[in-house]
């Protein structure tokens, strides 16, 4: 069986069940339950800590899992990265007292406090900066306030935390980090892995696409094709009236209404939206 690890608790937790779900899994019922069978696809789940679940594909415990990039970059075990997932996107930042530090050089000799040592320590190093690293477990924004750090290094959503401390990001973001879907390279496992990999990319793209059909008058089809291309290339078909077609595309669902508005621009009508609710590419 494939053993495949999900967030038990925290920010990925609820999305990544959500998309496991989504994919045809089997999810636990209950919080407590830590480890879910799912015998009809032969898949172990195990609820972990995030934060473990790189650790655990780097060392082969399991075979693969959803974590975060920022944990499984901080974590510097063998697992590898396989696809983004869409959800869970924060950015990873250096901040301080507003006008203390004005970018990475001037952390020189300052403390850092972190929960992801790994991470701040491999970003310095490459910056060439010597700082003294502070591991805290959370609440990191604090111990400029508490005196133990002068930066901090921590996951940014919506700067509230930061600014509720008095807090300003400053240099470029560390990383720009998504739940991420991961594996440990060379694993046995490596088919069953890929299936999961499609089931995936299934959803994300049946979430980022909808499916546009509309008529068209034959005349006009080719630069109608050309607004709405499709992944590999929209389906025509004739219509009872042969002067016009049906055509039929997948297209992104943040450009729905602008791809509607060209298309009635040309002269194509009954634009119809539909949602897509699974996919194999
Ligand atoms: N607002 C957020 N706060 C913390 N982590 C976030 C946020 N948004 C996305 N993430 C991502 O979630 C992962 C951290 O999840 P984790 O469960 O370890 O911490 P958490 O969500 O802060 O939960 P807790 O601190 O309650 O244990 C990281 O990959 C991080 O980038
Ligand atoms: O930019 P924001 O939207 O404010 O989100 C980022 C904050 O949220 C998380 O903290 P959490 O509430 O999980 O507490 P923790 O520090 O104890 O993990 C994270 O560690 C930041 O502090
Ligand atoms: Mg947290």
């Amino acid at each position: 069986m494939l053993r495949l690890a999900v967030p038990n608790k925290g920010s990925l937790s609820d999305s990544a069940i959500a998309m496991l779900k989504e994919a045809g899994y089997r999810t636990r019922r209950d919080p407590k339950e830590l480890v879910v069978t799912d015998a009809d696809n032969s898949v172990e789940f195990f609820y972990l800590r995030p934060r473990d679940i790189a650790v655990y594909v780097g060392s082969g415990t399991v075979d693969a899992g959803i974590t975060g990039r920022d944990l499984l970059l901080d974590a510097g075990s063998g697992a590898e990265e396989v696809m983004a997932l869409g959800f869970g996107a924060s950015t990873f930042r250096y901040a301080a007292r507003p006008g203390e530090i004005a970018d990475v050089a001037a952390i020189s000799s300052r403390r850092v406090a972190t929960s992801y040592p790994g991470l701040v320590a491999k970003h310095l190093a490459q910056a060439g900066v010597q700082a003294d690293v502070v591991r805290l477990d959370g609440a990191v924004e604090t111990a400029i306030t508490l005196g133990v750090a002068d930066v901090i290094a921590d996951v940014v959503e919506t700067g509230t935390t930061l600014r509720a401390q008095g807090l300003e990001p400053f240099g470029e973001p560390i990383l720009r980090s998504e739940a991420v879907f991961i594996r440990r390279p060379g694993t046995s496992q490596g088919g069953a892995v890929e299936v999961v990999r499609r089931r995936l990319v299934g959803v994300v793209t049946a979430r980022h696409y909808v499916m546009l059909d509309y008529d068209c008058p034959a005349e006009l089809v080719q630069e109608a094709c050309r607004v709405t291309p499709g992944l590999e290339s929209p389906t025509v078909s004739p219509m009872q009236n042969p002067a016009w077609l049906a055509v039929r595309a997948m297209v992104p669902r943040a450009q729905t209404n602008r791809v509607m508005d060209a298309l009635y621009d040309l002269g194509a009508r009954a634009i119809l939206v539909t949602e897509i609710s699974a996919c194999r590419l």
